[in-house]
């Protein structure tokens, strides 16, 4: 079998190679004859299959992705082709809720957010919305969910309709893109949706830039009132528009997702297809890949208390990730790039596009709470040390 693999699959090689001839390539520079020569392709979300990328009447009998989002998916021309397609659902769910509960606690620091008052409104309750809500279960913060497709199954969870939602203190979205059908997202978040946002709320987007009218949203942040807005993703991602930069609280690279636990997995998630489809064991684990960092030692300011402090909930949470470090690291990548590139509309463009790409493919190493074994007093509570493990902690002495 010809596995033709995204150069940004870690671990891709490792875990693939006793399954078949494995390639590599980088989606800028995908050839048309590596293609033709596949058996399978394992992409990440930067690869775009569709008719216009790709070749017809190929021997490829199966694409997939080691991502949650499936947008860069052509499923229709896929399936013309007779080409079955795959993903990794789940993935990367933790690690987008880390994101957000992250930028929870730095809102909190700037006094944008009271974490034991306010409500946060979960927009799609899939595996991100629902690793979202065990975090905030865990923290005893108030959540609602809204989530029309689920709310038609049996699900018993309690659903709220958008309208609703954009009442919260924080709107944080976590639904695919989907452009056509009852329960389309393109511009889900719309004039009239922002419309309805003050400068109280926060509003969170990690789940696809086209989810928002981005061209509304920017004519929203320039008028009074404003909400404070934070994304990680952007239409016509890489060649984003810088416009938003100054007009945004946080912009991160497109990178929410990426915990080397949540990209890993994805690959893990792949492989495990891809025995199936050769008919082999399943013999390679996340743990032969991923080694435990050294452990966290923190000492809590209120260890006694039956539930952790904001404070000393940020002091376990922002070293493990603080979003704010990656908002920084972005704005300073794009001021550069933009200085030094030519002044036209283009060659900028291009700039701010390389800029992205690289800050992605080049993201640092940034764990997940599960890899850590947290060091706390010996005086800790049993009730802290519940919620921190509800967080997904080792919680030794
Ligand atoms: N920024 C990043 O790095 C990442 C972004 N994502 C994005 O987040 C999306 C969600 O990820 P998962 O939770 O893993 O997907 P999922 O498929 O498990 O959940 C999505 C949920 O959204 C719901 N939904 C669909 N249309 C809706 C609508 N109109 N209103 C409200 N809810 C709706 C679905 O019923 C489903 O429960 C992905 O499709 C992907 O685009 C996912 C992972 C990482
Ligand atoms: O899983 C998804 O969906 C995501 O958005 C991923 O974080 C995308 O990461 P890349 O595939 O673009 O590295």
């Amino acid at each position: 079998m010809k596995i033709l693999l995204e150069d940004t699959i870690p671990f891709g090689k490792e875990y693939l190679s006793d399954l078949g001839d494995v390639k590599t390539y980088a989606w800028q520079s995908l050839a048309a004859q590596d293609i033709q020569d596949a058996d399978v392709m394992a992409i990440r979300s930067t690869t775009q299959v569709n008719a216009h990328t790709m070749p017809a009447n190929t021997r490829l009998q199966l694409v997939t992705t080691a991502t949650a989002g499936t947008n860069h998916l052509d499923t229709a021309w896929l399936a013309s082709q007779n080409i079955r397609w795959n993903s990794a659902g789940g993935c990367n769910a933790v690690a987008v809720a880390e994101y957000v509960v992250s930028t929870l606690l730095l809102a909190e620091k700037k006094g944008r957010v009271d974490t034991s008052r306010c409500t946060v409104g979960i927009v799609g309750a899939g595996h991100v919305g629902t690793a979202l809500a065990n975090k905030l279960d865990a923290l005893g913060i108030n959540y609602k969910l809204c989530d029309p497709p689920l709310e038609q199954t049996n699900d018993s969870r309690r659903f709220y309709p958008l309208a609703e939602i954009l009442r919260c203190d924080v709107i944080t979205l976590h639904v695919p893109y989907v452009k056509t059908g009852p329960y389309a997202t393109g511009k889900l978040i719309d004039s009239d949706a922002l419309a309805c946002l003050n400068a109280s709320q926060l509003l969170i987007n990690a789940c696809r830039g086209e989810v928002i009218d981005e061209q509304a949203l920017i004519s929203r942040l320039q008028s009074s009132n404003a909400p404070v807005v934070v994304l990680d993703v952007f239409n016509n991602e890489p060649a984003i528009n810088p416009a938003l930069f100054n007009l945004c609280w946080m912009v991160t690279p497109h990178i929410a997702g990426h915990s080397v636990e949540g990209k890993v997995r994805g690959t893990q998630i792949v492989y495990e297809q891809l025995c199936q489809l050769v008919n082999k064991p399943i013999k390679k684990q996340l743990s032969d890949f991923l080694a435990p960092p050294p452990p966290l030692s923190i000492a809590l300011t209120c260890p006694t208390e039956k539930a952790l402090s904001a404070k000393d909930l940020a002091k376990v949470m922002l070293p493990v990730y603080d979003v704010s470090e990656d908002d920084a690291a972005m704005r300073q990548a794009m001021a550069d790039a933009i200085e030094n590139a030519p002044k036209d509309n283009d060659a900028l463009s291009k700039a701010i596009a390389n800029t992205f790409s690289r800050l992605r493919k080049q993201y640092r190493i940034r764990r997940e709470c599960s890899a850590y074994a947290l060091q706390l007093q010996s005086d800790t509570s049993i009730e802290i040390r519940q919620q921190l493990s509800a967080l997904g902690f080792s919680v030794t002495n």
